[in-house]
C-alpha cells in the first residue's frame, strides 16, 4: 500500500507498476474488445452459462492466440527510444538527408539482443553473440543498421546461415545444447573461427548493453550530391567505454538475474543516466579500393590498420524506455535492406542472402503489412500496395492503386547522383587464419586475456569426444601452436579437476559448482 513511485529502495524496473498506479489515480471502466462494458457478474464464470459470457469467451480466445513467432535468431532482447544528432559534417561522403547538417536530430529506435537461445535465455551466456540494431526514422524512409558486438561476422557465404544456426541450437533428440555440433561446425568451417574467438573472449561478454560497441560489419557504399562514392564500415562506440564481465561474474549474476542487461538498460534510462554511443565510420575511397591487397567486403575479416580513415558522424542517445515491449520491440522489423538515398546496399553475397531472409522472416512473423505496424511506420511512405491481413491503416484511401497512371499517383525519385553501375565483386572461399593469429597475439594483449579466452573455449569443448577435441587442436595449431598448447594444458586441468554431473546423484551438495577447483577469470 505504501510503495509508490518515490520509494528509494526499489529500482525503476521493480517499481514500474506502482508508478503506473500513482499516475492513474483511479481505474478506467473495463470493456471487452468491442467496447461493451463488462458487467461485474461476468468476471466470475462459475454457476453461469459460459457461452453467454462474452468476457470469459474473449479472454480464453485471446489468451490462446496471443503468441506470435519469435525471431528466428536474436529472439531475446529489449529496446529503447532516443535521438541521433549529427556532430560532424559528412556531406562530402553522403547526400543522405539524415546527415545533412551538424546539429540535426532524428528519432531512433535501438534494439539490443542476444543471438542464441530462446526468449527466456540468459543475457550473460558467454558463448552467445549480442545484437545491436538501430533504426533512424528519416524523411527519406527508415534507415536500419543491424550489427553485432564484434567487428566481424562468422562467415561470408549465406549458405552457412542454416548450418550455423542448427549447429549451435539444442540437439533435436535430447533438446540439449551439444558442444559436439558446435566444435564440429567450426572445424568444418574454419572461416567462423575468427568471430568465435572474438565472441568467446572478454569482447563477447560486455558488462551490460551500455558498455557494448556495435558493428554492422558489412561495407556500405556512400555517394554524395556529385555522385562520388566512398566505401565505409559503420560502428557505434559506447561512450562509457567497453567493459566486460568475467566468466565467474557472468555465471553468478545469471543465477539470480538472467535479465540483468535488460534491467541495467531500463534502470539507467529511468535514472536519467542515458546510454550513448559515438557513431563513426571507417572510410576507404574509390582509388584506395583499387590498390587494396585484401577483400574489403569480407565480413569475416578486419580491415588492416593503416588502410582506412575513421570519420566521426554523430551521437546516439537513448533517453526513453518503451511503454510496451510487444508493440514497440517485439513487433519491430529491423531490416538491413531499409536504406536511404546516399547509402547503397553492400555488394557482398552475405548481404544478398540477407535481402531474401529478413523480408521472408518478417512476413512470417508479422504479416505482409509489417511496415504499417506503428513502430515500423516510416515518416513518409506512399505505395501501390493494398489490402492484406491488418493493419492496413487507411489502405491509401481513395488514391489510384496501380503504376503508371494518369491520375497523379506517386511517382519515383530521379536521383542523378546515384551511381548507375552495379558493383560486382569476386569473393574467394579460401580461409586465411592470419586474422585469428592477430586476434590472439595482438588484440588480446595480456596473459590473463588469452587464458580467459581459452577457458571459455574449454567450457564449450569439455564434454566433447576426444576425436573432435583433437580436430579442434589441429585447427588451433594452424592458427598458433601456442594457442593450441594453452588449450591442451587447460583442458587437461579441467579434466582432472572438474567432474560434471550427469545425473542428480552426481551433484556434490556441499559444493555444487563443478568448476570451483579451477581458476576462472
Ligand atoms: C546470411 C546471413 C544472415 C541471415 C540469413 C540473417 C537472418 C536473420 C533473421 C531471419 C533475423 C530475424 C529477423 C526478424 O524476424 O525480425 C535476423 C535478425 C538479426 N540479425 Fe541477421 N542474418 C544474417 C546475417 C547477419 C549479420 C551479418 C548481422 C550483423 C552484422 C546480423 C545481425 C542481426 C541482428 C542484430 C538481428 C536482430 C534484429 C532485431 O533486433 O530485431 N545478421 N537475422
Amino acid at each position: 500500500q505504501t510503495l509508490n513511485s518515490s520509494d528509494a529502495n526499489v529500482d525503476p524496473v521493480s517499481r514500474q507498476l506502482f508508478d503506473y498506479r500513482w499516475r492513474k489515480q483511479r481505474p478506467d471502466l473495463l470493456t471487452i474488445s468491442s467496447g461493451e462494458p463488462v458487467y461485474f457478474d461476468q468476471t466470475v464464470a462459475l454457476n453461469s452459462v459460459l457461452l453467454n459470457n462474452r468476457y470469459v469467451v474473449e479472454s480464453l480466445q485471446h489468451a490462446v492466440n496471443e503468441r506470435t513467432p519469435d525471431r528466428e535468431v536474436f529472439a531475446k532482447g529489449t529496446g529503447a527510444h532516443g535521438y541521433f544528432e549529427v556532430t560532424n559534417d559528412v556531406t562530402k561522403y553522403t547526400k543522405a538527408k539524415l546527415f545533412e547538417k551538424v546539429g540535426k536530430r532524428s528519432r531512433i529506435l535501438v534494439r539490443l539482443s542476444v543471438s542464441q537461445g530462446e526468449k527466456g535465455t540468459t543475457d550473460l551466456n558467454p558463448v552467445a553473440g549480442k545484437g545491436f540494431s538501430v533504426r533512424f526514422y528519416t524523411e527519406e524512409g527508415n534507415f536500419d543498421l543491424l550489427g553485432l558486438n564484434t567487428p566481424v561476422y562468422f562467415y561470408k557465404d549465406p549458405t552457412l546461415f542454416r548450418e550455423f544456426v542448427h549447429a549451435f541450437r539444442p540437439n533435436p533428440k535430447t533438446f540439449i545444447r551439444d558442444g559436439h555440433t558446435a566444435v564440429d561446425f567450426v572445424t568444418f568451417n574454419p572461416v567462423s573461427l575468427h568471430t568465435i574467438l572474438w565472441q568467446l573472449s572478454e569482447y563477447g561478454l560486455p558488462r551490460g548493453f551500455r558498455h557494448m560497441h556495435g558493428f554492422p560489419c558489412h561495407t556500405y557504399e556512400l555517394y554524395n550530391e556529385h555522385g562520388e562514392s566512398y566505401f565505409v564500415k559503420f560502428k557505434f562506440i559506447a561512450e562509457l567505454g567497453f567493459d566486460s564481465f568475467s566468466l565467474l561474474e557472468a555465471s553468478t549474476i545469471t543465477s539470480f538475474d538472467p535479465d540483468f542487461f535488460i534491467r541495467d538498460l531500463y534502470n539507467s534510462i529511468e535514472n536519467k543516466n542515458y546510454p550513448a554511443w559515438r557513431f563513426e565510420m571507417d572510410v576507404l575511397n574509390t582509388s584506395d579500393l583499387r590498390k587494396l591487397k585484401f577483400d574489403p567486403f569480407d565480413v569475416a575479416r578486419l580491415w588492416p590498420n593503416g588502410t582506412y580513415t575513421t570519420v566521426e558522424i554523430g551521437r546516439l542517445v537513448l533517453n526513453q524506455n518503451v511503454k510496451n515491449q510487444f508493440a514497440e520491440v517485439e513487433q519491430a522489423a529491423f531490416n538491413p535492406t531499409n536504406l536511404v538515398p546516399g547509402i547503397i546496399e553492400p555488394p557482398d553475397q552475405l548481404f544478398r542472402g540477407r535481402v531474401i531472409a529478413y523480408n521472408d522472416a518478417q512476413i512470417h512473423r508479422l504479416g505482409i503489412n509489417r511496415n504499417k505496424i506503428n513502430i515500423n511506420c516510416p515518416m513518409y511512405a506512399k505505395t501501390y500496395n493494398r489490402d492484406g491481413i491488418p493493419p492496413t491503416l487507411d489502405n491509401e484511401g481513395d488514391a489510384v492503386n496501380y503504376y503508371r497512371n494518369s491520375f497523379n499517383g506517386p511517382i519515383p525519385l530521379l536521383d542523378i547522383a546515384r551511381p548507375q553501375r552495379q558493383l560486382i565483386i569476386e569473393q574467394s572461399s579460401a580461409v586465411d587464419l592470419q586474422d585469428c593469429w592477430r586476434f590472439y597475439n595482438e588484440v588480446l594483449v595480456t596473459d590473463a586475456q588469452k587464458q580467459r579466452l581459452v577457458n571459455a573455449v574449454v567450457m564449450v569443448a569439455i564434454r566433447v569426444k576426444t576425436t573432435l577435441q583433437k580436430k579442434l587442436v589441429r585447427l588451433l595449431r594452424q592458427v598458433d601452436p601456442k594457442l593450441a598448447a594453452r588449450f591442451v594444458a587447460t583442458i587437461d586441468i579441467f579434466k582432472k579437476t572438474v567432474r560434471l554431473p550427469q545425473v542428480v546423484e552426481d551433484i556434490n551438495r556441499t559444493n555444487p559448482n563443478p568448476f570451483s577447483n579451477v581458476t576462472m577469470s
